[in-house]
């Protein structure tokens, strides 16, 4: 039975949906070191914001499979190091969307009202009416960086609240944005007029510190800041001189560049700085959300399913693969004969697709051969994760070709593997059934579905050859299942393929090119 490892806290529906298939283990607040020791037995990894899942744990993580996030943010996994060793990493990209934008609501309501001071005051014994006088948010300028899911949702809530809105997203066009009712801006307009900037966007190098002391000078002495988004995006002691020496208004935070913060110059200041932990995803409903979607993830993954939100298998969603699955097949099987053909290293393979397969999404064909392309250098360890990478770190150079053009078959694909001991090429199609044929091999036409055990020759098309050859396997006791030939002219080269019942004892391959007119031959096991 598989074993998955829940490491931060989960709601018990996702356990449930988990417990289905595996050994489920809750071990939360897990110090680094233990988590290295422990994460060899397990198959799936469940986390939140806490875990940290860095290069040594994926290193130690020998039987992982997958690393459910159960929320959005990635950035506590090292993706790169999951990806390299074929581990999927999914997420919940929408399980706590309206948890986090509600969040980040209250968040500039408590600042504009001084909500959490005046609640302490008055649980205090004292009622200060003067000193808690805040300011409306009705007709005021949001600048919202960051126009995803949440940010289009905070969007809606403070348009609906009477708020002008400016965005700043490079990746939004500006037609989207206005029908969310944003105007796009540059980040430095969005600084200078915004009386409130929100974040919604993830952290990454490029925007790492992007509120740093230049643009909180650009930024109004009233404007408030809130963080729903990622610690480390504010540059945090900035921030607190800022506030402090009023260059801007106040400043509400649900993250930081360090969690628990601990100790920070944040802590030492009034209430216009409003300081939360880590709670926009903290519903009743978006924790329920994210763990029946993350779970259902693992429980796939480990039941050999593929995964709906895997952030590091590119274009592979399950409807594309599901429509592609006979050609993800057919992809898979022709690169792992032309790698064997080829014998030794590949140093490029040229992906031909065509007819109806040039009219799919190509990449996920084109991952589906270099894994197979690769399985005889890496066995089970290749899989969709990690084909294009792994290919990438080999130095094959992938090159991809299409015509849309219906010849013989309505789908056809076409592998040229050229490597250290020359070149080779196959092309498959699928039948009617879905049952996949070989049409070519070195451009010789054949037409035989491949199956376990293969014995392809290069011969002179002369007479003999094929009963010679016949004998050999026969004196060796190996059944021929079938035979083909193939040729472009009477009496030149030709190509014969068999399907063997049993592999090829040793010193047979030996004896097959010692036949008069052999030139070549190869074992193949699919
Ligand atoms: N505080 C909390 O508990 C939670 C925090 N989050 C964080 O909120 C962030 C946003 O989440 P979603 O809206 O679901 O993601 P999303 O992917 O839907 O939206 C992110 C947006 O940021 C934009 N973007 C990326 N780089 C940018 C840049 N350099 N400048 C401006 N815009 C840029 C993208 O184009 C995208 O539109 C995530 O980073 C996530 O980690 C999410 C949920 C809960
Ligand atoms: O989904 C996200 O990106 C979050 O930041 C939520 O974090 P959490 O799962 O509450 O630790």
């Amino acid at each position: 039975m598989s074993k998955v490892l829940v490491s931060d806290p989960i709601d018990q529906a996702g356990i449930d949906i988990l417990s289905q298939v595996a050994q489920v283990d809750v071990k939360t607040g897990l110090p680094a070191e233990e988590l290295v020791r422990i994460i060899p037995e397990y198959d799936a990894l469940m986390i939140r914001s806490e875990t940290r899942v860095t290069q040594e744990v994926i290193a130690a993580a020998k039987q992982l499979k997958i690393i459910g996030r159960a929320g959005v943010g990635v950035d506590n996994v090292d993706v790169p190091a999951a990806t390299r060793q074929g581990i999927v990493v999914v997420n919940s990209p929408e399980g706590n969307t309206i948890a986090a934008a509600e969040h980040a609501i209250a968040l500039m309501l408590a600042l504009s009202r001084s909500i959490p001071d005046a609640n302490t005051s008055v649980k205090s014994g004292k009622w200060e009416r003067k000193k808690f006088v805040g300011t409306e948010v009705y007709k005021k300028t949001l600048g919202i960086v960051g126009l995803g899911k949440i940010g289009s949702h905070v969007a809606a809530v403070a348009k609906a609240m009477g708020m002008k809105l400016l965005a700043f997203d490079p990746f939004i066009s500006t037609e989207r944005a206005e029908h969310i009712g944003c105007r796009l801006v540059d980040l430095d307009m969005l600084f200078r007029e915004a009386d409130y900037i929100t974040l919604h966007i993830p952290k990454t190098p490029e925007t790492t510190n992007l509120i740093n002391a230049e643009a909180l000078a650009k930024m109004k002495p009233t404007t408030r800041i809130i963080n729903c988004a990622r610690g480390g995006i504010i540059d945090e002691a900035a921030l607190a001189e800022a506030v402090k020496e009023g260059k801007i208004a106040g400043a509400a935070l649900d993250v930081f560049a360090k969690e628990p913060l601990g100790e920070s110059p944040l802590c030492q200041m009034g209430k216009d700085v409003i300081l939360t932990p880590h709670l926009g995803a903290s519903t009743a409903e978006a924790q329920v959300n994210v763990a029946i979607d993350v779970a259902e993830q693992i429980r796939d993954v480990l039941l050999g399913l593929p995964a709906r939100s895997a952030v590091n298998i590119p274009g592979l969603y399950p409807d594309v693969l599901e429509k592609l699955k006979p050609y993800l097949r057919l992809a898979e099987t022709l690169g792992n004969l032309v790698s064997q053909l080829a014998g030794g290293r590949v140093e490029s393979l040229n992906v031909h697709l065509q007819g109806e397969l040039a009219t799919n999404d190509s990449k996920p064909i084109v991952i589906a051969a270099l894994k197979g392309l690769l399985y005889q250098a890496l066995r089970e360890r290749v899989n969709y994760v990690n084909a294009s990478i792994e290919a990438k770190e080999r130095g094959i150079r992938v090159i991809e070709t299409r015509d849309n053009a219906v010849r013989d078959y309505a789908g056809s694909l076409h592998l040229e593997a050229k490597g250290s001991l020359g070149e080779h090429s196959v092309t498959g199609a699928l039948l009617g059934d879905g049952e996949i044929h070989i049409t070519d091999i070195n451009d010789f036409p054949i037409n035989v579905p491949p199956t376990h055990h293969m014995l392809f020759t290069l011969h002179r098309d002369m007479p003999g050859i094929i009963g010679k050859i016949g004998s050999l396997l026969g004196s060796f006791n190996v059944n021929i299942a079938s035979m083909q030939v193939g040729r472009k002219i009477v009496r030149g080269d030709a190509v014969m393929v068999l399907s063997l019942d049993d592999p090829l004892p040793e010193g047979v391959l030996t004896e097959i090119l010692k036949v008069p007119g052999i030139r070549d031959a190869y074992t193949v096991t699919l």
